[in-house]
């Protein structure tokens, strides 16, 4: 049980994280974006956003996705789901990530993201939101997860936090609740 409700949340924001992966003469990288404007301006991340009314979240993750970076991809596979909690906001963040293969267009910069291909051994984690790096190694492993994250004020910190492995999502949990339920937690 992490205790994850310091603050109270009355509300949370439906978010997609979509990460493109490609091959590059048998090199595996993936393709992040440097956000240029905006929550999380300065770091690199996956692509996406807030999923819009009449939507569903897969619709959200590649509308998100073709808007930040130009592309577009006929099929994502859901990855894992994760939950933040900044102190003293009381709207949480509920972000499903999504994994890609392949995919039509060019990768373009656009207004909101600055994209470039990584080498998965150099990833940035330096220059990204303090969780990825906790969650990452899971998600490139091609295992299903579940993550939690109570982040302080200064939306650097991560006070508390949770990752499980699941078979099956979504895992159903809400925000500040002890329990993971719905998915079969394979391993915590
Ligand atoms: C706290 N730790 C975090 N770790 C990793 N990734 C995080 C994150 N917190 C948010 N994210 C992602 O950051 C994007 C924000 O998107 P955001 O700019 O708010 O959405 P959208 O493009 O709809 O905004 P506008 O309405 O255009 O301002 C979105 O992909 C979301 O999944």
């Amino acid at each position: 049980m992490l205790a994850m409700e310091t603050s109270p949340i009355t509300s949370k924001k439906v978010l997609t994280l979509v990460f493109v992966f490609g091959d590059f003469d048998g090199e595996r990288r993936v393709l992040l974006g440097m956000k240029k404007r905006g929550f999380g301006a300065g770091y690199w991340n996956g692509f996406g956003g807030k999923v819009e009314k009449g939507e569903t979240i897969l619709e959200g993750a590649v509308r998100e996705l073709e808007e930040e970076a130009g592309i577009r991809v006929s099929h994502l596979e859901r990855a894992g789901m994760l939950w933040f909690h900044f102190e003293g906001d009381p709207t949480g963040l509920e972000v499903h990530v999504y994994r890609g293969e392949t995919f039509e267009g060019v990768v373009s910069e656009t207004e909101e993201m600055r994209p470039e291909w990584f080498s998965l051994d150099k990833i940035p984690f330096h220059i990204m939101w303090p969780d990825d790096q906790i969650w990452w190694p899971v998600f490139v492993g091609n295992k299903k997860f579940c993550g939690r994250f109570r982040f302080a004020k200064d939306q650097k910190e991560i006070l508390a936090h949770d990752v499980g492995i699941f078979e099956s999502l979504p895992c159903e949990m809400e925000f500040g609740s002890g329990e993971w339920v719905g998915g079969v937690l394979v391993e915590r």
